[in-house]
């Protein structure tokens, strides 16, 4: 069960008007993904689900934009339709002005999803090269990249374990770097952290803030944490209960990623922007939707 549809958004704004400047490194002319009047429907023999009608969304290169709502508002469904595990129903998406699967043929995307997904039997640095390898990367160049991305997520030494010697927080580093590994301008994350404990999460989140500004790319990140959301985030994207709409985009601005310690949670900022996910969250019974996390 969900929470009641809320009253129709006034007005959902979250086309590149109201974005930021970019704050990648790489510039693209296109923005990183483009999503336009999508809808989602799925038919079972229960009957139909809108998972989503009639989307916009976009977000620009190098912009880190998190996704949060009620569970079953198609948070996850709209990031399978970025990433060409899934097609609309209606409406058209484009990642770097391209059909989703055009790019992701051209490696544009990485993804990182909860369940770290490394292959029990392959080294932390062999899961790592894997992309690479499967894209007939050679040994020399897969070595290096690896090299790179584990001192960068800060697991150099721990190249030869196998993943179940690792920490859950560990695991997820080193997904993250294989997400990295052929350099993507977008990384799509589906709850990367939600089976972490707080401290640990907060840990990988000064991360991920770290890696965003040394790759400059962009993220979609789904979220059921409102300060999760808002210590990641230039923008954080509101949605609706099912049939999931942008119900409304809030703007963060707790300045660049780079800059962003982890000080910032205790600013009378980083409150204010959580206060005001926490209001365009509470439609109209003032509760706060199930699935999503005041923590
Ligand atoms: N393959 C599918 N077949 C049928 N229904 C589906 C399918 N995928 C998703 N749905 C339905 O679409 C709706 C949106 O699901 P989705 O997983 O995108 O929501 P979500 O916002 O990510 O949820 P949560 O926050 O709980 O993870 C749900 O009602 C779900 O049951």
């Amino acid at each position: 069960m969900n929470t009641p549809a809320p009253t129709r958004p006034t007005a959902p704004s979250a086309g590149p008007a109201d974005a930021p400047a970019a704050t990648g490194t790489e510039a693209h002319a296109a923005p990183a993904v483009e999503v336009r009047g999508v809808t989602r429907r799925f038919s079972s023999r229960s009957g139909e689900v809108v998972a989503l009608s009639d989307v916009d969304l976009t977000v620009r290169a190098g912009e880190f934009v998190s996704l949060i709502g009620p569970s079953g508002c198609g948070k996850s469904t709209l990031l399978r339709l970025i990433a060409d595990l899934d097609e609309p129903t209606a409406g058209e998406l484009a990642v770097f002005g391209r059909p989703p699967r055009v790019a992701r043929q051209n490696h544009d995307f990485g993804i990182a999803f909860q369940q770290a997904g490394l292959l029990p039997w392959r080294s932390v640095r062999t899961n790592v090269e894997l992309p690479l390898e499967l894209h007939g990367a050679g040994r020399a160049a897969r070595r290096a990249r690896a090299t790179e991305l584990l001192e960068m997520v800060g697991l150099a030494d721990f190249a030869q374990h196998l993943p179940h010697q690792l920490s859950g927080g560990m695991q997820q580093r080193v997904a993250i770097a294989r997400a990295l590994a052929e350099r993507p301008s977008l990384l799509l994350m589906d709850e990367p952290f939600g089976a972490l404990d707080e401290m640990t999460r907060e840990h990988v989140q000064t991360e991920l803030l770290r890696l965003r500004a040394e790759t400059g790319a962009a993220v979609v990140f789904v979220t059921h944490s409102i300060p999760e959301a808002v210590y990641l985030s230039d923008r954080v994207v509101v949605m609706s209960a099912r049939p999931g709409q942008v119900r409304e985009v809030v703007p963060v601005g707790l300045g660049a990623a780079r800059d962003r310690s982890d000080d910032v949670r205790e600013d009378d900022a980083f409150f204010d922007r959580v206060r005001a996910v926490r209001e365009a969250l509470h439609g109209t019974d003032g509760t706060t939707p199930r699935g999503v996390d005041r923590r």
